[in-house]
């Protein structure tokens, strides 16, 4: 809870977790033939912290959990999504418009590999039409009886996050670290985006946060040790969980096989997601953290 907390969320312009009404702004319907609940963007504050993975795994256990869960791929000039899942080829549509792709275990997915004629062509185009790209991802394809959206955030605080944040009704979002950034400092940008945006946070996920060697079972913190706890504190944020440096998942996403894949850390924060949800309806859940 922030230390600033007036226990009137209506009337306070903090983003703490314990925001339990959301602030509105101007926002794009999704597709008239879409049921989206709950829709949380996964953001970093720079690359290769584990973003898209956190966003795939995330995907993989709240549908294990037996939620249907779908991830918008908005990371468009660096969709790493597809592999991961082991997908490619072109996205279908129908009369009413476009549809997002099923994996193996039945995760509606929508990244622009799908709409590239050869999955290793760059997307060599300026913000404004990659935003909208994002954009059209929401309001013209058919995500159908979707329980949880994950959206994966390209870094940073460009046009694309802007876009998303004004567009499309996310509920909050998931911060995604690792221990060897300035933390700190990440962390305030995002929240002071996420205040900016009036978009709750529902807390931090802190990627690579330690190493348990196979050999000798010892933990090392290989990128030093975690601020993680402090940081939120100071934020009045909670801290949904860590993910360990695991060989394993590397290898699982190169072969396709991240639906193959699980382990006790993300299972906790799943968990911890779910629990941070009280449904109301269709819209608009109430985040409790
Ligand atoms: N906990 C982990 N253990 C092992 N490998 C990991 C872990 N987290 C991420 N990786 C690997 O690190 C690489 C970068 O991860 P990822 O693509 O998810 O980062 P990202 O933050 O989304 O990057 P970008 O924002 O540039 O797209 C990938 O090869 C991924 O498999």
């Amino acid at each position: 809870m922030s230390d600033k907390c007036t226990d009137s969320c209506s009337t306070c312009s903090e983003n703490c977790g314990d925001r339990v009404e959301k602030q509105k702004i101007h926002l794009e319907n999704p597709h008239h033939h879409s049921d989206i609940k709950r829709v949380i963007g996964i953001v970093s504050g720079k690359g290769g912290v584990g973003k898209s993975l956190v966003t795939s795994m995330m995907a993989v256990a709240m549908n294990r959990r037996g939620h249907q869960a779908a991830i918008l791929d908005a990371d468009i000039t660096g969709p790493s999504i597809p592999k991961a899942f082991g997908l490619s080829g072109k996205a279908i549509g129908n009369a009413h418009g476009m549809l997002p792709m099923k994996s193996r275990t039945g995760i509606d997915i929508m990244s622009v590999n799908f709409l590239l004629d050869k999955e290793t062509d760059p997307v060599i185009w300026r913000g404004p039409l990659v935003a909208n790209v994002v954009k059209q991802f929401w309001t013209d394809v058919i995500w159908t009886n979707i329980d949880y959206m994950f959206i994966d955030m390209p870094p940073g605080t460009g046009d694309v996050s802007l876009t998303v944040f004004q567009n499309i009704d996310v509920d909050g979002i998931i911060i995604v670290t690792s221990p060897q950034e300035l933390v700190s400092m990440i962390v305030e940008k995002a929240v002071n985006m996420a205040t900016k945006m009036k978009i709750p946070i529902i807390g931090l996920i802190e990627n690579m946060s330690y190493f348990r060697c196979p050999d000798n079972n010892k933990t090392y913190h290989i990128f030093g040790e975690s601020h993680i706890e402090a940081v939120a504190k100071k934020h009045g944020l909670k801290v949904l969980g860590r993910m360990g440096i695991d060989p394993e998942i590397a290898k699982a996403c190169d072969a396709g096989n991240i639906e193959d894949y699980t382990n006790d850390d993300i299972s906790s924060i799943a968990e911890s997601l779910e629990k941070s949800f009280e449904l109301k309806g269709n819209k608009n859940p109430s985040i409790i953290v």
